[in-house]
């Protein structure tokens, strides 16, 4: 006879989630103690000496790099999208796709500007998720390997991580699993995506709300969350974010449909993003209630809701800014400059 196998296929994941490693706590107060001697008043570079040393904190190293920054965008379908929350169609997450590798997006600017790599992963796009209103987005294995997918993609030296997405219809997805982790109202987790007005805000609230409604008897478990009413992009995202902590790869977020893939490691884990940033606050309603809800302050505040991880690429400039000045200021008693 067979041994019975019992376990879940979540059972690693909640493992990786309650064993994350923590901080170099040597390392951050070795890099605290270098900006004290850097020729700048104390604190004068304001919150880019926190940068460096919460890259310090979590590469472990008191001098740390941002020589090898990537963006990673993960792209997926959702039969929600069907349901007209979007004003753009379906087909638009593919198109994007070609011109991602085409070199002719947003985000391949940003990342040109920086000298970021850039890697975008199709997850299944010609299989959509089914619409979260009247099903689950995902099985439980199937959703655990997206999320293994998502912890594969990102190997492969890389000192910064950026995370994005691209798929029509997951800012809906995003507000569902908003309105599922914290409750409160779908009017409260929905906002305009790429520009939802009128008729298709309305037919995106209702969405929300229904999807939730039809769930709600499976909500106190993140994953369930997750895998009831994310999508696969946001799957491989939380992924990403484990793997990244794992590596010593700290993380940059991007706007609100990256955020609140974040949000069900955090709601697995109070400390679980405790390497991350984030890179922006996107102009969609909910992102910046939805990163106080987080604890995290975001780098900038552009008015951008592009998502395909442009926001988060953008701020790579700050953060490699913060570490050219940690590196390679003179201490007072190099420069012979004297001290207050
Ligand atoms: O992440 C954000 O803050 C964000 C805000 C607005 C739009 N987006 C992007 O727009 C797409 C989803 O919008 P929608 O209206 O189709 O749900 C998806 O490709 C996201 O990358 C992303
Ligand atoms: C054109 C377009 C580009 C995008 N990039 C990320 N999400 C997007 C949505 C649309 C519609």
């Amino acid at each position: 006879m067979f041994p019975q196998d019992t376990g879940s296929p979540f059972d690693d994941i909640r493992q990786l989630v309650a064993t994350l490693p923590g901080p170099n706590e040597g390392a951050r107060e070795a890099a605290l103690a270098r900006q004290e001697q850097l020729v700048k008043p104390p604190g004068a570079l304001g919150r880019l000496e926190a940068i460096a040393a919460h890259l310090s904190a979590w590469q472990g190293n008191s001098m740390p790099t941002v020589n090898r920054p990537m963006v990673a965008v993960f792209a997926a379908t959702h039969g929600v999208a069907e349901l007209g929350v979007s004003p753009y169609p379906g087909a638009v997450t593919k198109q994007m796709m070609a011109t991602f590798t085409a070199g002719k997006a947003a985000v391949n600017q940003i990342c040109a500007t920086f000298d970021a790599g850039l890697r975008v992963f199709d997850l299944a796009l010609d299989y959509p998720t089914p619409d979260i209103t009247t099903n689950a987005a995902l099985d439980e294995k199937a959703c655990a390997a997206t999320m293994a997918f998502g912890m594969e993609a990102i190997a492969g030296g890389s000192d910064l991580l950026c995370l994005g997405e691209m798929g029509i219809g997951n800012t809906t997805v995003a507000a569902a699993l908003c309105h599922g982790l914290y409750g409160g109202t779908a009017e409260e987790w929905v906002g305009a995506g790429t520009g939802a007005a009128g008729e298709v805000l309305d037919r995106k609230i209702a969405a929300v709300r229904a999807a939730v409604a039809f769930h709600k008897d499976h909500l106190s478990d993140p994953l369930e969350v997750l895998r009831r009413l994310g999508g696969r992009e946001i799957a491989a995202i939380a992924g990403a974010i484990i793997a990244a902590r794992h590596e010593k790869v700290p993380v940059v977020l991007d706007g609100y449909v990256v955020t609140a893939a974040a949000a069900v490691l955090h709601a697995m884990n109070p400390s679980a993003l405790d390497h991350c940033l984030a890179g922006h606050v996107s102009a969609e309603k909910a992102h910046r209630q939805l990163l106080d809800r987080l604890g995290l302050v975001p780098l900038l505040d552009l008015g951008m809701r592009l998502g395909e991880g442009s926001g988060a690429a953008l701020s790579i400039g700050v953060v490699k800014a913060a570490v050219a000045c940690h590196r390679g200021m003179a201490t007072f008693a190099e420069a012979g400059v004297s001290e207050g």
